[in-house]
């Protein structure tokens, strides 16, 4: 889920950082400047990897979403040395190529059971650190290298720093299921409460439509993706929900991560971070040292920036 990049394009002259040789970087390009809700997801993923990811973290989880670049920033920026042991394990297709393009070395999860560090992105967090996730469409890779790891860590912008979930994040809970099951699955969530309309009038629980792609939204595992959204009552309990919901038969996994993260990085617009961590303490980094201006992507962040812009034609995708 990206913000809307589409205002402010400037020519952009990368500066000297380090290339690999499978990502080339042209020596100038359009891109659009980065806003705040960018600087923020960048300061809370360069805070995140500073705290969590060691020199003796060799196998490290890479999430899904568009703040996760920005943690294959800071990665590489640790340099070649620390990286040269360790092994990249993605959430979904997004997350391969960055590491692909990154130069890191790719594994997978049948090969690495066993991770020491996944970093991912939200759609939303509760007070308990209880998230949504999904909002891509990769909640189930998501969930496997998250709860393999023996740390599960959090990077969002301040928009996703909620005491109760739903409050922002409103379209739904992602739900993968499998195709044949899709329409049983509906009407089970249907009879459990979920809403067919949302507060604002617009429609509620829905299999996820493509957009330009004829019918549904195909997952990187071959299914298909219903969102559900619950009222207040239920988003209270998102464990009991979560429960709830994967007990149907034909859902393959919640995009509700439940008692997971050992802490959530939410960067803001003031150029601070706030870390709440599972123990209940709460932490404010004042400044992240070593952070470039605002308009000067990192490679990993500028070959999605680009890729996106490809694909829609200039305009990037909303949040
Ligand atoms: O769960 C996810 C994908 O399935 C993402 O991590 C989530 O949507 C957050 O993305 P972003 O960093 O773009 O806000």
């Amino acid at each position: 889920m990206s913000s809307s990049l589409s205002a402010g394009a400037q020519s952009f002259v990368p500066p000297s950082q380090p290339t690999t040789s499978n990502n080339q970087l042209p020596t100038s390009v359009q891109l659009p400047k980065l806003e705040a809700v960018e600087g923020a997801k960048r300061l809370a993923a360069f805070a995140a990897v500073d705290k969590h990811v060691g020199l003796k973290d060799k196998i490290i989880g890479i999430g899904s979403g568009s703040t996760v670049p920005y943690v294959v920033d800071r990665i590489v920026a640790q340099g070649k040395e620390a990286n040269k042991e360790r092994i990249f394990l993605p959430t979904g297709f997004q997350s391969k190529e960055l590491i692909i393009k990154a130069g890191l070395t790719l594994g997978d999860v049948d090969q690495f059971p066993q991770l020491d560090v996944t970093i991912d992105g939200a759609d939303e967090v509760d007070n308990d650190l209880h998230a949504i996730k999904g909002g891509g469409a990769c909640q189930l890779r998501e969930k496997v290298l998250a709860e393999a790891a023996t740390t599960w860590v959090i990077v969002a912008d301040y928009r996703k720093n909620s005491k109760v979930l739903g409050t922002t994040w409103t379209q739904g809970i992602p739900i993968e299921v499998v195709p044949f099951a899709y329409a049983t699955v509906l009407s089970s969530l249907a009879r459990m409460g979920s809403l067919s309309k949302l507060p604002n009038g617009k429609p509620g629980l829905a299999l996820r439509m493509g957009v330009k792609k004829a019918g549904p939204v195909v997952s990187d595992n071959g299914n298909f993706i219903i969102d559900a959204p619950f009222g207040e009552d239920w988003m209270r309990k998102p464990a009991e929900l979560l429960k709830t919901i994967k007990l149907i038969t034909g859902v393959v996994e919640v995009g509700l991560f439940c008692n997971m993260a050992r802490a959530a990085f939410f960067g803001n617009e003031d150029g601070t971070v706030t870390v709440r961590n599972n123990d209940g303490s709460t932490e404010s980094i004042e400044s992240v040292p070593d952070v470039p201006d605002l308009s000067q992507p990192g490679p990993a962040k500028k070959a999605q920036l680009e890729q996106e812009m490809k694909v829609s034609g200039g305009e990037l995708r909303d949040a």
